[in-house]
Parts: structure tokens; sequence; C-alpha cells
């Protein structure tokens, strides 16, 4: 177990009452604690965290050292040594975990990072105890229940784009690896077999690159192949600007029937799932090529080994499948194995050093700054809010975290709670059914923290009350 690396100035414990004050909700409840009435806190002061103000006072009201951390599936290390820096306990797993290992691990964690294997479903989050917050270490959170996760108060962040680029250049190398075969020329070379070909073997420039989803990896893919001398068309459900030269067609349709490659980059939805199917594949020019590098489940697949067998597609290159093996080593099958000019690779696109390494700094940040001071800026399921910090030299003061039900009358209630303190600053801000309010607070003394805390976790419409200091 790591020690923490600060040094704690005051024991708020001794300061107060025998129980101490009340700090936290239900989530981020140190170890120690059996309930939310007994928690062990010390006020510890260390320097600048998460891109606060020099002078801002770092919030941490609990010991770090009892924070549970959780990575799975291989998070990078510089996301292992920022969450370790800070005193968290982190535990790291290579691969991602099966439902009941998981839930026997999760149940007192109070943060949980994964990548895309790992499924965090109503089942596996309602065994979790104290999670208050999820990192994501990719682009894509279709892995988990994201509204059952706010309904409890749990902010989910990812990384919305440092895999991006690597995405776009395994894309471009597909492209003309299809274009001439390399994936079946490389093969009979390995088994000994000398086979110099050109027919339907072509050159990508001057052809065109129909893209599906023009979002942080479509646009990018956008302009590295018209710098290739492509001709680029694009799909997508809103209306978007153009890169370059490239252009918006209306219905998926358009793009099918005039592409030559056809990439997908659009997440898993309700919307996208199936969305490339026996139909879709019929209307893509004889000998084009399909490319998938966004979900598994976008494409129905013995459509496509149909296909690519019966000669109509002149191959595919395919990063992303329905079901996918957990760990490396383990088995992989799928109807497309043996398909000609086929291009399989497992789930890589977003995997390079730098793509791994800035997502680890970018969502231990994210995490790191909703643990210490509530900030969800950059929650992809809960409403995102932030204030200014508190200075350093503000020592009397509080930030009230209080996630509850979006329904009417919560803030009058809040500010009738709130309404013989000082409140500095307040910025609430709602998502679907749930909302989350931030209130800085002056000149309180360690019992009034006590009853803020106990009055605004007892409104009827709490989800999690957590008071920083
Ligand atoms: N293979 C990998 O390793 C890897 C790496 C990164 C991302 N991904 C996947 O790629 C996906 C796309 O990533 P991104 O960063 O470009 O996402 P993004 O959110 O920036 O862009 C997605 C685009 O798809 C569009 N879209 C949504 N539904 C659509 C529909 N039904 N039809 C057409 N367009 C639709 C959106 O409007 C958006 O412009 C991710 O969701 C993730 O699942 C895979
Ligand atoms: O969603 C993503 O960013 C990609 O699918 C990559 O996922 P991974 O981190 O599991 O490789």
């Amino acid at each position: 177990m790591p020690s923490t690396n600060s040094t704690p100035v005051q024991s708020i414990a001794t300061a107060t009452s025998a129980s101490g004050p009340i700090i936290a909700g239900p989530a981020l409840i140190p170890e120690g604690s059996s309930s939310a009435s007994t928690p062990v806190v010390t006020r510890e002061r260390q320097g600048s965290v998460g891109g606060l103000a020099k002078k801002a006072k770092v919030l941490k009201p609990f010991n770090t050292a009892n924070i549970k951390i959780l990575l799975l599936e291989n998070v990078n290390e510089t996301a292992v040594s920022a969450l370790r820096d800070q005193g968290y306990q982190v535990e790291t797993f290579a691969k991602a975990l099966g439902e009941e290992d998981l839930i026997a691990k999760i149940k007192d964690v109070h943060c949980i990072g994964i990548r895309s294997k790992t499924k965090l479903t109503k089942k596996v989050l309602d065994a979790a105890e104290k999670l208050g917050v999820i990192g994501c270490f990719c682009i894509g959170t279709n892995q988990v229940d994201l509204e059952h996760a706010a309904s409890k108060g749990i902010a989910v962040f990812n990384s919305p784009f440092s895999n991006s680029r690597s995405v776009a250049e395994l894309v471009i190398a597909e492209i003309v690896l299809l274009s001439r075969q390399l994936g079946d020329r490389n093969k009979e070379m390995h088994d000994g077999v000398w086979s110099k070909v050109s027919a339907n073997c072509y050159e990508i420039r001057g052809k065109t690159l129909g893209i599906v989803g023009y979002g942080h990896i479509g646009s990018q893919l956008s302009v590295l192949a018209e710098s290739m001398g492509m001709r680029v068309l694009f799909y997508d459900v809103v209306p978007l600007m153009p890169l370059g030269t490239s252009k918006q067609v209306n219905t998926l349709s358009d793009l099918l029937t005039e592409a030559d490659f056809v990439t997908l980059h659009v997440p898993e939805t309700e919307d996208t799932k199936n969305m490339i199917g026996e139909n879709e594949l019929n209307q893509m020019k004889q000998g084009s090529f399909l490319i998938n590098a966004s979900r598994g489940t976008i494409v129905q697949i013995p459509a496509l080994a149909k296909a690519l067998r019966s000669g109509h597609l002149g191959g595919a290159a395919v990063d992303v499948f329905p079901k996918e093996p957990a760990a490396n080593g383990k088995f992989f099958e799928s109807e497309l194995v043996g398909c000609p000019n086929t291009l399989l690779t497992p789930h890589i696109g977003g995997s390079t050093e730098e793509a791994q390494s800035m997502i680890g700094v970018e969502v231990s940040q994210a995490l790191i700054k909703f643990i210490n001071s509530g900030t969800s800026i950059g929650a992809v399921n809960f409403p995102e809010v932030d204030l200014r910090a508190i200075r350093d030299d503000q020592e009397n003061s509080i930030r009230l975290c209080y996630t509850h039900a979006n329904v009417p009358g919560v803030l009058l209630r809040i500010t009738n709670i709130l309404a013989e303190h000082n409140v500095d600053k307040q910025f609430s801000d709602s998502k679907g059914k749930i909302a989350y309010l931030m209130a800085d607070i002056s000149d309180v003394t360690p019992e009034q923290i006590q009853d803020i805390y106990r009055r605004v976790s007892e409104t009827p419409t709490n989800i999690v009350t957590r008071v920083l200091y």
C-alpha cells in the first residue's frame, strides 16, 4: 500500500466531537468509516493538483490513503503514478474482470478505472457500495450503464480524443494494405509461397473514401486521406463543417453507393447497432472495401463474411468484434477468419504509446479533480459543474457538493439550509433526471459543517452529499 505524500497539519476529528465531522455521503467514504456518520478524517495540505491555481486551497477532507482505486485492463502507468502520487491506494489488473470477480472487487472501491472491455452493468454498479466515480481510459463509454451510474451519483469520465490520431493513422495504413492485398501477400510469404500479382491492386490516389461518423476520428482521417490524394465523402447524423474539400452526403446510401472505401467511426448506440448488414453491403460497389474500427456491434459479421467470400467486397479491415476475448492469449474466433483480403486486428486502434500515455494523464486528472474538489467538467453522464477555487488563506471555508434528483423545489430547500451562512459562490446544473450543485461557504465552524452536512444529506432529493474543506 502506498504511503501518503502529504503532511497532515490538523486532525479535524480532534478539533471537534469524538465522532468527528460528517464529511461525505455514501460515495467516497474513507476506509474505516462504517457509515457516513463516523468517518476518520484528517485535514491535509499538499502541492497544487489537478490544474488548480497556485494559491488555491487543496480540498481533501479525508485521509487520501483511505481512497481505494481499482484500475483494470492495463491502464497506463501515467495514471497509476498520478493516482498513487495523491496517496490513494491503487490496485491494478492487466485484464478485464468477469462479472462475478468484478462484483466482488468493486464492492468497496471509491473509484474504478477501465477500458473498453469491462462491463459496468446495472448489476455490477448496484454491488458497488462506495463508488463515486468511474474513469473510462478510452473514448467509448458504451460499456458503462451511464444512466444508472448517474442515478447513483456516480460520475463517469472518459478521454474524448487522445487516441483519435492513432485510430486515424491505423485506418490510413489499412486503406493502403487492402488496396494492395498486403495481408494475403504477407501470409503467403510466411507460408513459403511466392505470388507476385498486380490484378485488383490499386493506388489509393483518386479513390473515394466514405467516412461514416465525422467526429474526432472521422474528421482527422478526412484530412490525412485528402493529403494522400483521396476524395472524401462523409455521412453523419448532424450537419458538420467539411474539412478541406470533403463533402457531406445526405444519406448512408449516398455514401455506400459512391465510395471505394467505407470506414465506420460512429459510437455504439441503439441507432448504430447492426447499422451495416446485408442490405447496406449490397449497396456498396463491387470490389470496394469496408473498414470497422468503431465497435463490433455496428457490423453484422455473417453478412460481411458472405460479402467477402462471394467476392462482392474486395476486402475488409476489422479491429473490433461483437465478442472480444477478455485477455491476451485467449482464443479468438470469428466467421471472418480465413476470408480473402481481410485484415483482423485485436482492437488496437487506440493502442499506441502516445495515446495510452495521454489518456492516462487526462483521465487520472479528471478523477483527481472530482474526488478532491468536486469538479465534474468533462463528465459524460453528469451535469458539468465547477467553481473558482477556494483560496489557500480562506481557513474556514467549505465546499458543498450535492448530487440530487432534478425536481422542482430543491434549490429553495438548500437556500433555506444555507440561509444563515455566507455563500461565497454557487453553481448548479442538471442533466436528465439528476442535478449537481456546488457551493462554497465561508466562516463555518466544525459544528456548522456537521449541521450543514446532516441537513443537506437528509433532504428527500439527496443522492450524494459531500462536504470538502
Ligand atoms: N478501435 C479502437 O481502438 C477505437 C479507438 C477509439 C474510438 N473507437 C470507437 O470509435 C468511435 C468514434 O470515435 P470518435 O472519437 O470519432 O467519436 P465522436 O463522438 O467524436 O464522433 C462520432 C460521430 O458519429 C456521429 N454519429 C452518431 N450516430 C450516428 C449515426 N447513427 N449515423 C451517422 N453518424 C453518427 C456523431 O454525430 C459524431 O459526429 C467511438 O465511439 C469508439 O467506439 C475505437
Ligand atoms: O473506446 C476506445 O477508446 C477504443 O475502443 C479503445 O479501447 P481500449 O482502450 O480498450 O483499447
